[in-house]
């Protein structure tokens, strides 16, 4: 095994419409055997007050000990969010200072002054810092993938995630090869996720390469390409 292979963690996205949990904590508990942590997705939960995704959060970590993220996904970046960057600020720092998720999913995008103080607020809450990219446009060259994960790891996450769409195989190779280089000079987390069909090959075989978490559902996909947790889990048995 090379020494960069790693088994990826299984991530489920999570999110509910009109408040409505009663679906999704049935399917979660039907699939808990394959999942290893859960994603909020609040863009997807539609614009709440903070208390109101506090309250989701809470229930969800009282009903699954599941180590957390939470991700409001801005529209630039594939998701439904509408927040400025200063409002995105805003709701990260209180979300984070309310001290019950164990990883923030903060977007490369935001200024860069933004960034630090949200890292800095994350590490004061014992906060874990997973900072990404979304590219829907075009998939870089590895060599800017690679610089890109530089500089994630630069301002200091615990998780460097970026996610391409590919537009043929050798899209999804450039994002295979750049996570795979970047993880021989670094032991921080990694992520590489190239979407859409062409892609789901990343999610199943990117532990191999050096990626650590791996995205999936119980019922709907978030994002293109995404498979189903359950058999996310026989697939990645294989490798
Ligand atoms: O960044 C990611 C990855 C993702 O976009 C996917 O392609 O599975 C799904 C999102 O919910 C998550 O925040």
């Amino acid at each position: 095994m090379d020494k960069c292979s790693v088994t990826p963690k299984i991530v489920v996205t999570l999110s509910s419409t009109n408040n409505d949990w009663k679906e999704t904590i049935e399917r979660l508990s039907e699939n808990m055997s394959y999942i290893d942590m859960m994603e909020y997705r609040a863009d997807l939960c539609g614009e709440l007050a903070v208390e109101d995704y506090i309250a989701d959060l809470k229930m969800l970590k009282e009903q699954f000990t599941l180590p957390l993220i939470f991700t409001y996904r801005s529209k630039g970046q594939g998701g439904k969010g509408e927040k400025e960057p200063h409002a995105y600020y805003e709701l990260v720092k209180e979300i984070v200072a309310a001290n019950i998720i164990d990883i923030i999913d903060i977007e490369l995008l935001l200024y860069e002054d933004l960034m630090d103080e949200l890292i800095e607020a994350a590490r004061m809450h014992h906060v874990q810092v997973l900072i990404s990219h979304h590219e829907f446009d075009h998939t870089p060259s590895s060599k800017d993938l690679i610089a890109l994960y530089n500089r994630m790891q630069g301002l200091g996450a615990d998780f460097s995630k970026v996610a391409v769409m590919p537009a043929d195989v050798r899209d999804v190779l450039k994002l295979l090869l750049a996570v795979y280089e970047t993880k021989q000079n670094c032991d921080n987390h990694i992520v590489g996720i190239a979407m859409g069909e062409q892609g789901k090959l990343s999610r199943i075989a990117g532990g191999s390469f050096g990626s650590s978490l791996t995205y999936g559902h119980i019922g709907e996909e978030a994002a293109p390409g995404q498979l189903h947790v359950k058999q996310l889990k026989s697939l990645l048995e294989i490798y």
